[in-house]
């Protein structure tokens, strides 16, 4: 049995993808009202259209859920800390999957290490890769990367979580995976801009390659292998976010390059990752020129105008 902590839409897809091929799974979200109305209706406000398996148990109860030895982590990345803290039990040999992609403000770091820090006995591993909820709760097919230091372990997730439509690629490189899904969030919202303001098709593929430079850039940096930022939860998930109206950051990005207000209720990872990872390169000396002006696009600090100039007036280079 697994257990996932988050009822939001991709605990809730990932519910749906595992119960509907007969592994039984404990939804847990915060709000008691939204969770007994779940169990009534067996439909979710977040994937209209889509009835959620019996296999399916919902509860409101942290401590009932968090009983699983697999414990899927699907909340926003800034309240993985919260959510952890919540949890009473130091869950001595759980595997602790996060399922949020972005860096933790606070600590500057990746979700693997927020989990090892707040449950030092646990296993941590990340579940990333391109994949919408909405696709993933109809069944279509959906590769993802599931990333574990531990080996064994890694490739006991990639099996446990497999269904015929979600198929799990294995690494070790929990770095590169979880950096990979945090950067492609931040590049998503410069190629949203780019489009809203109407600055064209060929503008975007300069953001995205050169975004990826970025990536890779960070990731090296941090110590992951460059082969890890080429596959799904780099390379494969930028090119889904970075083209895709499903995408809330490019959402966020094409209002941004509209001048039209955004929804402040809907997840946008990447504008924290964006302010997360400047700081970073601010200390570490790194050169990360795109990250820096979607943080300040993102905090209203500058116009998309004044964006374009900073990117545009940088000194010519070589590739
Ligand atoms: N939606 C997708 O298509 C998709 C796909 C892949 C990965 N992800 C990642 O999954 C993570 C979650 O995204 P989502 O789409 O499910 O977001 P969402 O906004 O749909 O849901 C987030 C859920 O987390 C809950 N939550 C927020 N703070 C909490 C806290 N402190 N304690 C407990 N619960 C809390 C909210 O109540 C909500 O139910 C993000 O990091 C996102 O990047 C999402
Ligand atoms: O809607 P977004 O922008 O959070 O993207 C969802 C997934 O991360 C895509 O892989």
């Amino acid at each position: 049995m697994i257990g996932i902590l988050g009822a939001g839409a991709f605990g809730t897809a990932l519910a749906v993808a595992l119960a509907r091929e007969g592994t039984p799974v404990t939804l847990w979200g915060r709000d008691p009202e939204a969770m007994a109305q779940l169990a009534t209706t067996r439909l979710s406000p977040h994937l209209p259209g889509v009835d959620l398996p019996c296999g399916i148990a919902v509860t409101p109860d942290l401590a009932q859920a968090a009983q699983h030895r697999t414990l899927l982590l699907a909340v926003p990345m800034q309240s993985l800390s919260d959510l952890l803290g919540a949890l009473d039990a130091p869950l001595d040999g759980a595997r602790l999957v996060a399922c949020c992609k972005g860096i933790d403000l606070a600590t500057g770091t990746g979700p693997s290490k927020v989990i090892t820090r707040a449950k030092p006995q646990a296993l941590p591993a990340v579940l990333t890769g391109p994949s919408f909820a909405a696709d993933i709760a109809r069944g279509l097919p959906t590769a993802l990367t599931l990333a574990c230091g531990d080996a064994q372990a890694g490739h006991d997730l990639q099996h446990q979580l497999s269904t015929r439509s979600l198929r799990l690629y294995r690494t070790t490189d929990v770095t590169g995976a979880e950096l990979g899904g945090a950067l492609k969030n931040v590049i998503a919202i410069a190629c949203g801009a780019c489009i809203g303001a109407g600055l064209g098709d060929s503008a975007r593929a300069a953001l995205m390659t050169r975004g990826f430079a970025e990536m890779t850039r960070l990731a090296a940096h941090f110590g992951a292998r460059p082969e890890t930022l080429a596959g799904l939860s780099g390379l494969g998930d930028l090119a889904l976010t970075c083209t895709s109206d499903l995408s809330r950051n490019y959402r966020f990005g094409q209002a941004l390059g509209q001048g039209q207000a955004f929804d402040p209720r809907v997840t946008v990872e990447g504008a924290a990752t964006a302010r997360a990872v400047t700081r970073l390169a601010a200390r570490d000396g790194l050169s990360m020129p795109i990250s820096a002006v979607v943080a300040a696009l993102a905090a209203g600090e500058a116009t998309v105008s004044e964006a374009l100039d900073e990117l545009l007036s940088r000194p010519l280079k070589e590739e």
